[in-house]
């Protein structure tokens, strides 16, 4: 399986994310600049975390703009898995592809720690590996991180099982603790937390790998050779 790392000017987790893929996962993985136009050949797309664009304006509303997402978009049309972690959620949420906005920190701060999530939906293709009810550390680090979506939005978050990620505390002030939430169709996946930093014991946890490994398991079954 092929991932495609999208680099923006300002991303700073993009060889993390490099590193889970390639060297954890053991998947392919490549870099793309954003000012790339075509995800070709790629069979999954990752939006790493970091200050696209000095976050001058809002966080992702520059990089929202940038030529790839265009590709990014028609990857997400056609249902291939597209995780957005950190500032890579914020880019998608700027760019439409996820509802909601972000604000800064409840206490404008930025938080830099290891946070325990709940898992809200393990029939995700990003959450197949996590067991039922399984509380997850993986750290946070961001200073945007304060989820918002108005009512009706929530709602409809909640009837299509959109939420995957909260907060077991309110560490940020997001609307009922989200930490991260899919598309409609389940196959774009925004998060403030850091998967690409829980991979190995070493780091402090490697609850984040099993998100990736179920990225990986959806898509064997879907390109199983059934005959
Ligand atoms: N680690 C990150 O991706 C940081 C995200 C963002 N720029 C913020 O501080 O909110």
């Amino acid at each position: 399986m092929k991932f495609a790392v999208i680099v923006f000017p300002g991303s700073n987790c993009d060889l993390d994310m490099y590193h889970a893929v390639k060297d954890e996962l053991g998947e392919e993985a490549a870099y793309v600049w954003h000012d790339e136009t075509s995800l070709e050949g790629f069979d999954a797309v990752l939006l790493p975390g970091g200050f696209s664009y000095g976050d001058y304006l809002r966080s992702g509303a520059i990089a929202r703009f940038s030529p790839i997402m265009k590709a990014v978009e028609k990857a997400a049309a056609e249902g291939k898995p597209v995780l957005g972690v950190c500032n890579g959620f914020q880019v998608l949420l700027e760019a439409g592809l996820l509802p909601g906005a972000m604000r800064r920190n409840a206490k404008l701060t930025f938080i830099c720690k290891q946070t325990e999530l709940e898992i809200k939906n393990k029939s995700t293709m990003f959450t197949t590996g996590y067991a039922d009810e399984e509380t997850i550390t993986i750290p946070v680090a961001h200073g945007d991180g304060n989820y918002y979506c108005d009512e009706t939005t929530l709602k409809k978050l909640k009837d299509n099982n959109q939420i995957v990620f909260t907060y077991k505390d309110d560490i940020n002030g997001s609307v009922a603790n989200i930490a991260g939430i899919t598309n409609e169709n389940g196959n774009v996946l925004g998060m403030m937390p850091h998967p690409e930093r829980a991979v190995d014991d070493l780091l402090g946890s490697a609850d984040g790998l099993k998100l990736f490994q179920s990225i990986v398991k959806y898509w064997r079954e879907q390109h199983a050779i059934t005959s």
